[in-house]
Parts: C-alpha cells; sequence; structure tokens
C-alpha cells in the first residue's frame, strides 16, 4: 500500500470535539441540542447504525431520544411519530433510519420531516435550497454524507479548488447532491457524475483527480482506472456472505489493489461511514444554534 490513509475515524473525532464546546457552549445558555432517530423493524445494521448516532451523541453532551415502531407499522404510525418529532420542542433535528421496509412510501415520511429539523439534509426543500445556492454560509441543513467526504479531504491538507471529482453512483444520499457542494466557489471543484449506465466508466475514472465510490457496487472502481496519485474515497457498501466463514463481510466499491496506486485513500470502514455520523451530529448542533441566534 503506497496510498496515504484518509483516516475517517480520527477527522470524526476532530470534528466531535469541536462540537462538545459547542454543545457546551448552548447548555450555558439553556439549550440542550436533541437529536433523535426512528427507527422501523430490527434489520441488525440499521440498529448498530442508530446505536452510533446516540452512543456518540450523548458522548458530547447531546440528549438523544431513540423511537422504534416494528416492522409492519403503518405508513400512518410512522408519519404520525413523525409529527410528534417536528413538535417536539426537546428535538432539534432527527433522522428516519433508511431503509424503510418496503411496504412504506419512504418519500411521503422524508417530505414529512419538518425542514429546520431534518438532520439528514435530504428533505426537498433543503436539497431546493442547495440546489439555489442560498445556503452558504450554512442556514439550512445540509447532506451528511456529502459534507463528509468533503470535510475529510479538506481535514486532510488536500485542496479541492481545479480538481477533477468523478463521482461514482446516483442515489439521492450521495452521488446526486455532492456536485452541488463540490462546485460551490468555496471548494471550485468540477464534478463528473457517473453510474452504473455510463458507457466505459473506465475512460472517466481514468482522468480524475479525486474518486468517489458510492455506487454500492463492489469493486465497480478498479486499479487500472485510477490515475496514479489521485485521492479516492470509498463510500460503497455491499454485504455478502464470507463462504469460508458463514459470516455476513462488507465490501466497498473500491478494489483492494487501488491502494497501491491512489495518492490518498479513504478506507471503508474507517473512512466515511463515521464522517457520516459527526456531520449529522453537526447538522443538529447547528440547529439548535439557530433557535438561539
Ligand atoms: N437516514 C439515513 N439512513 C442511512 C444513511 C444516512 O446517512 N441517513 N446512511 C447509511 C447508514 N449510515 C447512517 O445512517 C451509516 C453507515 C455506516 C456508518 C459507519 O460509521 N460505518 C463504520 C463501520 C461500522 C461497522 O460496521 O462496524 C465505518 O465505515 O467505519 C455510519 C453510518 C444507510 N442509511
Amino acid at each position: 500500500m503506497t496510498a496515504r490513509v484518509l483516516d475517517g475515524r480520527a477527522a470524526a473525532d476532530a470534528i466531535k470535539n469541536e462540537l462538545a464546546e459547542r454543545v457546551a457552549a448552548l447548555r450555558e445558555r439553556g439549550v440542550v441540542p436533541g437529536i433523535a432517530t426512528v427507527l422501523v423493524g430490527a434489520d441488525p445494521a440499521s440498529q448498530l447504525y442508530v446505536g452510533m448516532k446516540h452512543k456518540q451523541s450523548e458522548s458530547i453532551g447531546m440528549n438523544s431520544i431513540q423511537r422504534e415502531l416494528p416492522a409492519d407499522a403503518t405508513q400512518e404510525q410512522v408519519e404520525a411519530l413523525i409529527d410528534e418529532l417536528n413538535a417536539d420542542p426537546a428535538c432539534h433535528g432527527y433522522i428516519v433510519q433508511l431503509p424503510l421496509p418496503k411496504h412504506l412510501d419512504t418519500d411521503a415520511i422524508l417530505e414529512r420531516i419538518d425542514p429546520s429539523k431534518d438532520a439528514d439534509g435530504l428533505h426537498p426543500t433543503n436539497l431546493g435550497r442547495l440546489v439555489l445556492n442560498v445556503n452558504t454560509p450554512i442556514t439550512s441543513p445540509l447532506p451528511c454524507t456529502p459534507r463528509g467526504v468533503i470535510e475529510l479531504l479538506v481535514r486532510n491538507g488536500y485542496d479541492l479548488a481545479g480538481k477533477h471529482v468523478v463521482v461514482v453512483g446516483r442515489g439521492v444520499t450521495i452521488g446526486r447532491s455532492i456536485g452541488l457542494l463540490l462546485t460551490r466557489r468555496e471548494y471550485n471543484a468540477t464534478v463528473t457524475l457517473t453510474h452504473t449506465g455510463t458507457t466505459d466508466l473506465g475512460h472517466h475514472l481514468r482522468q480524475a483527480d479525486v474518486i468517489v465510490g458510492a455506487a454500492g457496487v463492489k469493486h465497480i472502481v478498479r486499479a487500472e482506472d485510477v490515475k496514479p496519485g489521485a485521492a479516492v474515497l470509498d463510500v460503497g457498501v455491499t454485504r455478502e456472505s464470507d463462504p469460508e466463514t458463514g459470516k455476513s463481510k462488507v465490501h466497498g466499491d473500491v478494489h483492494p489493489d487501488v491502494a497501491d496506486v491512489a495518492g490518498w485513500l479513504s478506507p471503508n470502514p474507517g473512512g466515511v461511514g463515521p464522517m457520516t455520523v459527526a456531520l449529522l451530529m453537526t447538522n443538529v448542533v447547528e440547529a439548535a444554534e439557530r433557535t438561539v441566534g
């Protein structure tokens, strides 16, 4: 391995230390930032992620509210819980853990979240503000994972200005929104959005200074398609059962051989995942700060 590691755990710890000070300052003013999660069903990965969010939020002095519904909860039950959290003054921001069970209308549920409490930054109003570029400096929540990718690079001294970033994956949590952030004047990157329907993906990847693999396709980013010295961030998650142990194993979008070609590599796990949680907490602390001006 020759690539320098973009250590997401270390960067997330630094963010959490900074947030702990902001939380303490809010507490002195009588405001305890409150984060809530909504978990529908008992998917083990979702339980793990929700647990991490609460543990880490509490560790920096935030109040955390954990709400759960059974896997067969109706649309009305989930929406009633959303209305409750929208009205709860102790909750400054919250997320609905995704994916939701298939019988539920995810878009309708996410749209029901009060945009000012949208800790994921994925509400249509907040994505619309991002498109219109009206929330710089930040006046409304930004999507956590794209923000985490950028923070990970910037905190490691990587200058994005003038760089060509190729994003693989068109999902709303990363692919569709990250270019809107990266092309802001404060970063000045140039972005190509590719996906599983892109013709000759390798052609695009080979021109990239930065690659963000977020398609959820195991090893779609191959070493032969990476320009030597490029920064590569692995955000994809594919779960497979290991034939030897029978245990579930996580694979990223980036082939392990990329470590010998890339200049910078964010591993998976240990890269963007911890940053997503840190930026989620940032969105909630910022929402709490906005309530006191
Ligand atoms: N409402 C949302 N749902 C989901 C999101 C999201 O951003 N908002 N993203 C993913 C899951 N996710 C957060 O919810 C998430 C995934 C992974 C990690 C993380 O830190 N992973 C660790 C490894 C953890 C382990 O397996 O032990 C790592 O990458 O180092 C954090 C958050 C889908 N749903």
